[in-house]
């Protein structure tokens, strides 16, 4: 491993910028993208909460001893790719998410690992994804065989893993982390290869859409070099309220809980 993503000599981590990774959670609707984002972030399982919310978070990571401000965009689209620039020109990896009890999920999934290899045949970059089939927990309930799922991320040379945003967390933070060492693989490779901007949607008349081409419903596609750019919006780190839960306020000494906006306690 190159010294720049290696272990820190003695004496410089905490002096060594952290390594900034951006991860976009992709996946149909319903299939856990939020769940898991916040079981990963709170180490809770939230079950409610409102699916249009889109929005970015952010954590400071060690992995494999390194420090990592890890920025994770839980995506929100309504039902197949849409818009998708403003994650494909930000993100450094993916996280492709489907449900085990969902037939459709899975399917979805697949347009979404379509769509990343379009776009790294577009770019020629890669772009790291895992295969994530979520609700492990619903297992007698599948639609989805473990074999199918890693048999899907074969195709794409992706990683797999089956979770549950409602077992255990290390295993859902694991998975994350998986995700920042295939950034970090992928950035070794090229340092500069990630843009800092989002583009803003824009069908250019020279570039047929990307779903035009390939069959995927309403994603216009523009590489970095066509579109207009627009600094990328400062990633909200407010997003963070404090509620009391039930067994907190009983006690007298009780902490408070930390939930993210928008979602209730389960
Ligand atoms: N049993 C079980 N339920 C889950 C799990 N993950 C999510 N859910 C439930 O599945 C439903 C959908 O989960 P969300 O996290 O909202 O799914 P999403 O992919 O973010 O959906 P959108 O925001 O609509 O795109 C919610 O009722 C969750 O409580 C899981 O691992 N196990």
């Amino acid at each position: 491993m190159a010294s720049v993503f290696g272990k820190p000599r003695a004496g410089s981590a905490a002096h060594s910028a952290p390594l900034e990774v951006n991860l976009a959670i992709l996946g149909r609707r319903g299939a856990g993208k939020s769940a898991l984002t916040v079981k990963f972030l709170t180490k809770r399982f939230i079950s409610e909460y409102d699916p249009n919310l889109e929005d970015t978070y952010s954590s400071e990571e060690t992995v494999d001893h390194q420090a990592v401000h890890l920025r994770v965009m839980d995506t929100a689209d309504p039902d197949t790719p849409r818009n998708c620039e403003r994650y494909l020109n930000w993100a450094h990896a993916f996280l492709v998410v489907y449900s085990v009890d969902s037939r459709q999920s899975f399917e979805g999934s697949s347009s979404y690992l379509e769509l990343l290899a379009l776009h790294a045949k577009e770019t020629q970059r890669g772009f790291p994804a895992l295969l994530l089939g979520n609700k492990l927990d619903m297992a007698q309930y599948r639609q989805v065989t473990k074999a199918e799922g890693a048999a899907l991320a074969g195709r794409f040379g992706c990683l797999f893993f089956e979770v549950s945003a409602c077992l255990d967390f290390e295993h859902v933070q694991h998975v994350f982390h998986e995700a920042v060492r295939e950034a970090r693989r992928e950035l070794e490779k090229s340092p500069l290869a990630r843009p800092l901007f989002i583009s803003e949607e824009r069908v250019l008349p020279h570039q047929a859409p990307l779903t035009a081409r390939h069959g995927l419903a309403s994603c216009t596609f523009n590489t970095l070099s066509t579109v207009s750019l627009k600094e990328m919006p400062t990633v909200a780190q407010a997003k963070l309220v404090t509620v009391k839960s039930s067994r907190a306020q009983s006690k007298r000494k009780a902490p408070t809980l930390t939930l993210l906006k928008g979602f209730k306690i389960f």
